[in-house]
């Protein structure tokens, strides 16, 4: 059965999900707020670096996948709406959800037009948010879910840098539902997928997402606590300790052993929000979850900690090179990165002779970070000829061996990765 359907939000999540239901057929309408990302997408031009995404855009553009202007009538002519929006964390570490709400009012006319539509959320909430947020804010500007539409969640597994692999072949999709209709229409479309289904609860379907983000960053956070321990009793080969770690069997088949490996910290757009958007709901519901105040605690110490490594080593005047700005290989992503949180420090010191280099985010952390003290090389080559210390902070295949190539220059390696 061929479906249509309009994704709201056109970023990573949004982007892959509408290219991967495109790629199966289905006619897909998609819409964004941000309209300078709407003007390259209707260009052909992915606004971020995703392979296999680009070619993806390129193969469904004016065929299975479009770019509207106007969301309602996309949503008027469609069986399914999924909402990809951000769910950025508020101040008090909960899930922003304001961007859920206007994007429900975005098309909440349609609505009474007696098709029956599934709404299907997304991005990440915590375990919760649609039954006691989400439907009664529907129900309070007159949307009633049952004969009228369905409302459900459907989590996104899929990691940065590897967005269109992960999302063709899923481990699993999750759908919660609290209806037989959304669970049928769902099940029709994602059959074609070949991918273990799961209809839950409402709530089991955002929580499944939350028990493997909050697992991940246990898992960073534990190494990284490790890596500390290591650092005082001192004479410890991390990298070497790890890696051993790893041949215990109960490892294999698998690739969590790159989830027990310290470094700076996670970063990016969702262990630490998600850790401590499900800390905030544990706390709201009568019940702190003390392993992950401590998981957060460890990660927003990690940026100082590295800092307190390299400033042991380099002195203010030297010219620092730091190797890697986004916040993983394979991404130009830098939203909370930690190249970003060390520089900060590194330049509060008073260490202001940095330089940087990134095999594809210079562009992308210049422009959201605005540091003024950076000087940006365009190779790996340059930066290592102009710095007397290197740092490396992502781990980029491109910075693999770089102590054998530009051997006699000090090399700090904060993910243990040479
Ligand atoms: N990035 C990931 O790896 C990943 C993976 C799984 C789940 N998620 C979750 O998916 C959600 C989206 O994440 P993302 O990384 O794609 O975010 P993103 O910032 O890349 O994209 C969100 C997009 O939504 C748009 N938007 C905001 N309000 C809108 C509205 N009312 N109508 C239409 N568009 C609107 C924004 O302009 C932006 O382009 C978040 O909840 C995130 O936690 C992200
Ligand atoms: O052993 C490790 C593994 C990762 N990281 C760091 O952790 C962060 C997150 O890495 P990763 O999980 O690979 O990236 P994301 O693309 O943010 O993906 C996570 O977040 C997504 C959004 O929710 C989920 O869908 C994915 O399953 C989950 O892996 C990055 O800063 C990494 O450098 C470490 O420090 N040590």
């Amino acid at each position: 059965m061929n479906y249509t359907i309009t994704v709201l939000g056109l970023g990573f999540v949004g982007m892959t999900t509408a290219l991967t239901f495109a790629e199966k057929n289905h006619q897909v309408y998609g819409y964004d707020i941000d309209t300078r990302r709407m003007d390259l997408l209707r260009q052909g031009i992915l606004p971020f670096s995703e392979p296999g995404l680009d070619q993806a855009l390129t193969r469904h553009l004016g065929q299975k996948f479009n770019i509207v202007e106007d969301a309602e009538s996309a949503v008027r002519s469609s069986d399914f709406v999924f909402l990809c929006v951000g769910t950025p964390a508020e101040g008090n570490g909960e899930a922003d959800l304001s961007y859920i709400y206007d994007a429900v009012r975005m098309f909440s006319s349609v609505l009474h037009d007696g098709k029956h539509r599934v709404i299907v959320v997304k991005s990440t909430i915590p375990p919760s948010t649609t039954s006691e947020r989400i439907i009664p804010y529907m129900e309070e500007i007159g949307l009633y879910p049952g004969d009228m539409f369905s409302v459900a969640n459907n989590p996104e597994f899929l990691r940065e840098g590897k967005c269109w692999e992960d999302a063709m072949n899923a481990d699993r999709i999750v759908c919660g539902v609290a209806d037989h209709i959304a669970e049928t229409m769902l099940r029709s479309l994602y059959s074609s997928f070949n991918t273990p289904f799961f209809a839950v609860s409402l709530n089991t379907g955002e929580y499944i997402k939350y028990l493997s983000n909050t697992l991940l960053a246990t898992m960073i956070s534990y190494s990284n606590e490790m890596s500390k321990v290591a650092h005082v009793v001192g004479d410890i080969q991390v990298k070497e300790a790890f890696k051993i770690l790893h041949l215990d069997r109960r490892w294999e088949s698998g690739n969590m052993a790159s989830y027990v490996y310290p470094g700076c910290g996670y970063g990016g757009y969702c262990l630490p929000k998600d850790t401590m958007a499900m800390y905030a709901t544990g706390r709201l519901k009568g019940y702190e979850p003390k392993i992950l105040r401590e998981v957060i605690k460890v990660n927003d110490s990690m940026p100082q900690f590295m800092a307190d490594r390299i400033m042991n080593i380099a002195r203010p005047s030297d010219n620092l090179g730091i190797l890697g700005l986004s916040f993983k290989p394979g991404s130009d992503d830098v939203r909370d990165s930690s190249s970003a949180k060390i520089i900060e420090i590194l330049l509060k010191a008073g260490y202001t002779n940095l330089l940087a280099y990134d095999p594809i985010a210079n562009d992308a952390f210049n422009e959201k970070y605005s540091f003024n003290d950076i000087k940006y090389c365009k190779d790996l080559s340059s930066i290592v000829e102009q710095s007397d210390i290197l740092v490396l902070v992502t781990a980029w295949e491109e910075f693999k061996g770089i102590e054998d190539v530009y051997s006699g220059k000090p090399i700090i390696d904060c993910r243990y990765f040479l």
